[in-house]
């Protein structure tokens, strides 16, 4: 099954907090989630292999530490997954990034997908499906459905907010997937949000309110 991971770091704790106020505006908001992206991109790279190298330092030859492994891809979930991805990419500028675009229809809250494309190599890179809100959960299952169908064999998903409801759809749905939040909220509304969430991710990152 796959694992739940909660960053509780400091200041991803606050930086939420000023996410979620409603009197923040959208440049705020944008800046905000685009540091969050990167302190993320920390803690989720955090395992990451290392190979040692030869180097010579100005001072002698030496042994020192870098990556090794597969390579990354990121999959922003469009549109609001897009908000985290600069952010990430100024830890890991060399990760590849993909796109699918999906909307959730607000009467039956089913995913609509609308647009995929991604890295051609997918089978040699692992996956970071990457998006704000996990609220029922069928945005990223379509997502790493979608993904999976194309050849992904190593995918992990990353977002700020999550509901129980959301997190245990994915953990049925791909229990081989680990799941990475900033916050466990309470539930969903009648209307599927996150409650206490920050409202409409994609509305308040682009200010289409
Ligand atoms: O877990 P779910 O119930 O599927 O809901 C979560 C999805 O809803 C939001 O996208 P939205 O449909 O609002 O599209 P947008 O990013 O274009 O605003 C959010 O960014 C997720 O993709
Ligand atoms: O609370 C929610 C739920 C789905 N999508 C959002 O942007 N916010
Ligand atoms: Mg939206």
């Amino acid at each position: 099954m796959g694992k739940v991971f909660v960053f509780d770091h400091p200041l991803i704790q606050h930086k939420l907090t000023y996410i979620r106020d409603k009197k923040t505006g959208t440049k705020e908001f944008r800046e905000l989630v685009d540091e969050v992206g990167s302190l993320m991109a920390f803690e989720i790279t955090r395992e990451l292999p290392l190979e040692e190298v030869e180097i010579e330092t100005p001072v002698q030859k030496a042994t020192s530490k870098v990556l090794a492994g597969k390579k990354l891809g990121l999959v922003p979930i469009l549109r609001a997954g897009i908000g985290m991805v600069d952010g990430m990419l100024k830890l890991i500028p060399a990760a590849k990034v993909g796109h699918i675009g999906l909307y959730r229809d607000p009467k039956t809250l089913q995913p609509v997908e609308y647009y995929v494309k991604l890295p051609s190599d997918i089978e040699e890179r692992d996956f970071i499906v990457v998006d704000p809100m996990l609220a029922t959960g069928g945005s990223a299952v379509a997502a790493i459905n979608s993904l999976k169908t194309r050849g992904a064999t190593s995918i992990r998903f990353m977002c700020l907010i999550a509901a129980p409801e959301g997190v245990d759809a994915l953990k049925e749905a791909h229990p081989d997937v680990d799941i990475y939040i900033a916050a466990l909220d309470e539930k969903l509304n009648e209307k599927g949000y996150i409650v206490p969430g920050l409202g409409d991710a994609g509305d308040r990152l682009f200010g289409t309110m």
